[in-house]
């Protein structure tokens, strides 16, 4: 039987990334909203309604909105890629490797979360190491990024795209979230199993896809005897047999004299790097994504693929 799927927010950056990875797909069949219709509620309600599994890609307020006009429905399923039901209890996180029971959670659930992008780089490395109890309570955490720009979607893709706009933004580089209060930080403290925020500093460079997110640690507040190699066997036991998500390994990552943001575009995989020296005081963990492939629509079809498989 083939599925109904409606991407509400399908004329948008996620929404796209969405569809074009379903093109070819014959076991699945996509209900489409035309473009100058998108915003139209009636349509949007009932197509909703329509689906097997509908996958909102739109602002939080509009996620809500749509979540509100399946109330009372109890058949269409739904993966929502905004922040709004993140860390709500009733909503699956649609982080599959998250631990070894998520899959299956995510497999039969009613509503699934989207992990941020950030957030998917952040806790892939956090979590592990708070699991296996080398990230001790009260560590302060620092997690800091780059993006490429269609993170910001449509109205930051127009801004870098077209200098004749009044908004447009000229740097090539530059930080933001700077009053340290991003929307990703109740989310990677949650499901990072964190019990302080992180200090999430944020950046977005010129370059359309990519993805790199960093968190040092200093080897002598971490649980007595933590070792660079320790830290690198937790990342690899906790994704044993994962395709999607994989650990580079020490001597592999101990080569490179850089890494490259866009490496990963237009895959939907995630590598995790540990660096630092052995015996040193220090260590870099560094997660490597498409923040539109595993960072978004690569996992928002990752999700499905597990709903369709219950
Ligand atoms: N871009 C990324 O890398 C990531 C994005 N996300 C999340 O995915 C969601 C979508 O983001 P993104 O694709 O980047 O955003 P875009 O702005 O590119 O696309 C959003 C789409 O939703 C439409 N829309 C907005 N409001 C409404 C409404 N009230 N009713 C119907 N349609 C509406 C927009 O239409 P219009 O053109 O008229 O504005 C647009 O087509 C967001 O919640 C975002 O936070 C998550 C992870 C990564
Ligand atoms: C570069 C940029 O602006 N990025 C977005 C996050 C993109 C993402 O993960 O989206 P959601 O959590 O909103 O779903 C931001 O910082 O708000």
């Amino acid at each position: 039987m083939t599925a109904k799927i409606f991407i509400d927010g399908e004329h948008g950056t996620t929404g796209l990334q969405i569809r074009t990875r379903m093109a070819d797909r014959r076991d699945v069949e996509l209900l489409s909203i035309p473009e100058a219709e998108r915003r139209n509620a009636a349509m949007r309600e009932d197509l909703l309604n329509s689906a097997d599994i509908a996958i909102l890609c739109l602002p939080d307020d509009a996620s809500r909105e749509a979540v509100g006009m399946l109330a009372g429905n109890n058949k269409v399923r739904v993966i929502d890629t905004s922040t709004a039901f993140r860390i709500d209890p009733s909503w699956a996180y649609g982080f599959a490797e998250l631990d070894k029971a998520q899959a299956d959670k995510i497999r039969s659930a009613r509503h699934v979360a989207n992990p941020g992008c950030y957030p998917t780089g952040a806790i892939g490395l956090i979590r592990p190491l708070r699991e296996a109890g080398i990230l001790p309570d009260g560590y302060p955490v620092t997690v800091n990024a780059v993006s490429g720009y269609t993170g910001g979607g449509k109205q930051m893709i127009g801004q870098m795209e077209d200098q004749s706009r009044d908004d447009a933004i000229s740097a090539n580089n530059f930080l933001y979230g700077l009053p340290l209060r991003h929307k990703h930080v109740p989310e990677m403290k949650v499901h990072g199993l964190l019990d302080r925020a992180p200090l999430f500093s944020p950046s977005v460079g010129r370059f359309a896809q990519g993805m790199i997110v960093q968190v040092p640690l200093f080897l002598d507040d971490l649980k007595d005897g933590t070792t660079t190699e320790g830290i690198h066997r937790a990342l690899v036991d906790h994704y044993a047999g994962q395709d999607i998500v994989s650990v580079v390994p020490l001597e592999e990552s101990a080569k490179l004299s850089r890494v490259d943001a866009e490496e990963l575009v237009d895959t939907d995989r995630m590598k995790l790097f540990v660096f630092g020296t052995s015996g040193g005081p220090h260590v870099n963990l560094v997660a490597l994504l498409d923040n539109l492939g595993k960072g978004a629509s690569g996992a928002a079809v990752q999700n499905m693929d597990l709903m369709l498989s219950a």
